[in-house]
């Protein structure tokens, strides 16, 4: 794992947005796996910068996201469709027809995950996967106990995610017990992954994360087994890291060997 402190959320979220570009100019049909919830948003505004102001260009790119609420239509604006196409895809020019999100009304979600699956597949695997993390150390909807090696399925709640998504939805009662959600597995084959926290709420989740054991009950720790993570912090969610400043040195390593200073 690759972990960045940046001094804001600001910062940390045009580190992860340069990293995005960089791929997508690189590769204009790379294939985006993206994340909804508070923490990706000012990623997302900096890409539509991007796009509006430098022409960063998302015609031919396809995009799949992790996870959907159950019972909610696309319209709704709670549901991540919804949010998607406000938060981002109107805002660039992406094809709509490219971009997925599950289908939080499925009729039948073991045959709809598996296709879900499929079309992951069938479109080359996720170059660069999106992800935020819950206050748990959940990573998509893979609430604590999930299996490290699971796919996209139907999940259920939490206490603590269903407490923290209140705020979407005004009270608890209105937000859904049920998700379809991406599993660790599927996240874990994805060719890279930026996992971006802010805010001291996520400091437990991210110190479990990076340096605990890994373990069902933190899924984002199975990130520790994928070769290529990049974590984007901001001051708040890195203090309880025990090894800060060993990740401050790496990055100082890196910056000498970009600019050249060391051979
Ligand atoms: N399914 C989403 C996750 O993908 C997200 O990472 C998490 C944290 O959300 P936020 O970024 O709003 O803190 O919330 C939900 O559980």
């Amino acid at each position: 794992m690759r972990v960045i402190i940046e001094s804001s959320a600001e910062h940390g979220s045009q580190r992860a947005a340069a990293i995005v570009a960089q791929l997508v100019r690189k590769k204009p049909r790379a294939i985006l796996g993206l994340a909804t919830g508070g923490t990706p948003l000012k990623l997302y505004q900096e890409l539509i910068r991007m796009h509006q102001g430098e022409g960063l260009d998302f015609s031919r790119v396809t995009s799949f996201n992790l996870d959907e609420y159950v019972g909610l239509p696309p319209t709704h604006p709670q549901s991540y469709r919804h949010f998607m196409t406000e938060n981002l895809f109107r805002h660039i020019n992406i094809d709509i027809r490219n971009t997925h999100v599950p289908d939080g009304r499925a009729l039948d979600y073991e045959t709809y995950g598996s296709q879900y699956e499929a079309m992951i597949d069938e479109a080359g695997g996720i170059d660069l996967q999106i992800l935020g993390i819950g206050r748990d150390g959940h990573i998509a909807f893979n609430e604590p106990g999930s299996s490290l090696g699971s796919r996209t399925r139907l999940k259920t709640l939490a206490p603590e995610t269903i407490r923290d998504n209140a705020r979407f939805f005004g009270t608890e009662e209105d937000v859904p017990r049920l998700a379809i959600t991406m599993g660790v597995g599927t996240i874990l084959e994805s060719k890279k992954c930026i996992l971006l926290a802010f805010g001291k709420e996520k400091a437990e989740a991210i110190a479990a994360t990076v340096e605990g054991p890994v373990t069902a009950q933190v899924t984002g720790s199975a990130l520790q087994f994928h070769r290529d993570v990049v974590v984007i912090l901001d001051e708040e969610s890195a203090s309880q890291l025990q090894r800060r400043s060993y990740y401050d040195e790496v990055e100082e390593a890196h910056r000498r060997l970009q600019s050249g200073e060391v051979k």
